[in-house]
């Protein structure tokens, strides 16, 4: 293998590190602690899972976590109730509503209800619009956030000037990734499903972000020599008669090609996670300011 694994584990330790320094620092200086509501509709496994991640990532950094469990059958007009109640909740800094929601729940409601200062996610409009706008201590999605610290890690300030393609242009993880990197000072392309010539467009990044939710669609003829690519898809795929999660980047032939590449699991998604405490505890000294 040639490229450099780029770390997600490791590098969220470092992060979360950062953020219990800080919350018990907070706490000393006689603070109550950061708090985070984590809502879960229904009993998705892979749901569970993730949710069941963030609360021991809150335990292990002293930010205090609320589960609110709901059931699959839950009305919008009983969760919309409840946000309600977050939102009113000066206790409550932040407020996550693990996605995706049962279908006869529409999602840009929920997520357009939740008071942008407590939106950790980084998904609601107004926090979407102050991204594109620029603005300083906005909350940010977690993935892209994660993408951004891995790349500044790898590429230190080499980032300026690069030509960062984003394959996929969803508002949580290829929009804002895209704006995050042009803030940074890259020439961004955004590919997508009808773009043509994709694999050409994608053989010209010197950063590659791959987020389409299509098990290693990229192979390394999509990759230029050299390229440091982050894979943020998660698939689970059956492949000789066992499950396996693969990303959306054919890691064993592209590693042969990049200088740098995340792992799936144990790149990108570690990050993820890291970025929503660092978030929480962003929105609180947003809110405490
Ligand atoms: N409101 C909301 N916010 C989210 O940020 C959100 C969400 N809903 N819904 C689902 C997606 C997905 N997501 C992941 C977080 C961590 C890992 C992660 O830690 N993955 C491990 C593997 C975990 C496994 O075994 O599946 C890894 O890549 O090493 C993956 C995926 C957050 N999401
Ligand atoms: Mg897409």
């Amino acid at each position: 293998m040639r490229a450099s694994l780029i770390d997600g584990k490791a590098l969220s330790a470092e992060v979360l590190a950062d953020v219990e320094q800080q919350v018990s620092a907070l706490i000393e200086q006689g603070n109550a602690a950061p708090c985070l509501a984590v809502v879960l509709v229904g009993e998705d496994p892979a749901s569970q899972v993730y949710v069941r991640n963030k609360l021991l990532k809150c335990e292990q950094t002293g930010i205090r976590s609320i589960e609110h469990k709901l059931d699959v059958d839950t009305s919008e007009a009983e969760l919309l109730t409840l946000l309600a109640q977050l939102n009113g909740d000066a206790s409550v800094n932040g407020i996550l509503v693990q996605l995706p929601l049962p279908k006869h729940i529409d999602e840009q409601k929920v997520i357009c209800a939740i008071d942008p200062r407590k939106d950790v996610d980084g998904f609601h409009p107004e926090n979407m619009g102050l991204l594109l706008s620029g603005a300083k201590e906005v909350l940010v999605p977690c993935t892209p956030l994660g993408c951004l610290i891995m790349l500044q890690k790898t590429l230190g300030d080499q980032l300026s000037g690069k030509h960062v393609v984003v394959v996929g242009r969803s508002n949580i993880v290829g929009k804002p990734a895209a704006l995050l990197t042009l803030q940074q000072h890259c020439t961004v392309t955004i590919v997508h499903s009808r773009t043509a010539e994709i694999e050409a467009l994608c053989r010209q990044a010197d950063i590659l972000i791959v987020a389409v939710g299509r098990a290693e669609m990229v192979t390394a003829d999509w990759v230029k020599p050299g390229a440091v690519v982050l894979d943020v898809g998660i698939n689970r795929i059956e492949r000789d008669g066992k499950f396996r999660l693969v990303g959306d980047v054919a890691f064993d032939q592209v590693a042969e090609v990049a200088s740098a590449i995340t792992p799936v699991p144990g790149g990108v998604g570690p990050m993820t996670i890291a970025c929503l405490l660092r978030n929480t505890l962003q929105a609180y000294r947003n809110q405490t300011a």
